[in-house]
């Protein structure tokens, strides 16, 4: 069981010219078995949460504390975190050439579970196809060159493929619907659905209603102006795409 809780965080991002403060006092906690979403207007923070969660350099913790069961993670590097159990799909996947995609998932599987775990390759290939087929993803797609020349489309499926294969405890999805056509997006619903249990918690970052309609979420969030201003469950969803993100304001956050 896993449990990431992130404390009255304060995070300024690292620019040429400025160290603007992104993240104004966010308070979550996610637990095993629970899924939870964060909608917000664009440029309020999201991205800069999830990334900050991950351990990325460029985003600097001012203040506040993130934890995973209870200890504070803020001095671990990426690496440890992922190996923790963290997972991102990112909105922006880099391309890697010269690495396919088969060598990375591979190398993050056997990152994940320990030098004295490593996955056997029939397993690992096994395992490999049954996802691509899963995902409807061709299989020449493991050995190309990692998100090199991948649509929009398949950049994100292929996150969601990382997903199925590396088993984190907890993903954090950063807008994995955007771009999907309406077949793909049923199916990468399906995919991150497949792996909802007592021991998988995910927090789903999206501007759209239509993807929790698919991946129904226990909580969601609203983000603003680098706060969590109103949470509540799937119905809150809903209401935003009648009502908008104008009239929240600050005064709700608890
Ligand atoms: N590396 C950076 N350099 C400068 N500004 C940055 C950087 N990263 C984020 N920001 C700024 O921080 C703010 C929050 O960005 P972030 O990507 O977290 O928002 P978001 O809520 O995920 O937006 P969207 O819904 O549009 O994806 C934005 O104003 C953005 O321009």
């Amino acid at each position: 069981m896993t449990t990431l809780a992130v404390r009255d965080l304060h995070v300024a991002v690292h620019s040429d010219d400025e160290h603007k403060e992104i993240l104004r006092g966010v308070n979550l906690t996610i637990r095993s078995g629970e899924v939870h979403a964060i909608m917000g207007p664009n440029g309020t923070g999201k991205s800069t949460l999830s990334e900050t969660i991950m351990g990325n350099p460029n985003y600097e913790v001012r203040s506040g504390d993130i934890t995973l069961d209870g200890t504070s993670i803020l001095d671990w590097s990426v690496d440890q975190r992922a190996r923790a159990g963290l997972f991102l799909a990112m909105q922006y996947p880099p391309a890697i050439a010269g690495i396919t995609n088969a060598e990375f998932i591979r190398a993050a599987v056997n990152s994940r579970r320990g030098d004295d775990d490593q996955v056997p390759v029939v397993q690992f290939l096994q395992d490999l196809d049954a996802n691509l087929a899963k995902l409807k993803m061709p299989e020449d797609m493991a050995d190309r060159y990692l998100n090199a020349g991948f649509s929009g489309g398949e950049k994100k499926k292929n996150e969601i493929l990382q997903l199925l294969m590396i088993k984190p405890a907890l993903a954090i999805l950063d807008e994995i619907d955007s771009g999907l056509d309406i077949d793909a997006l049923r199916i990468v619903a399906a995919g991150v659905n497949s792996m909802r249990s007592a021991n998988f918690a995910s927090l789903i970052i999206t501007h759209y209603q239509r993807l929790l309609n698919y991946i129904v979420p226990d909580v969601v969030h609203v983000m603003k102006d680098g706060r969590i201003i109103e949470s509540g469950g799937p119905e809150l969803a809903k209401s935003l795409e009648h009502t908008g993100y104008e009239q929240l304001s600050e005064a709700d956050n608890g």
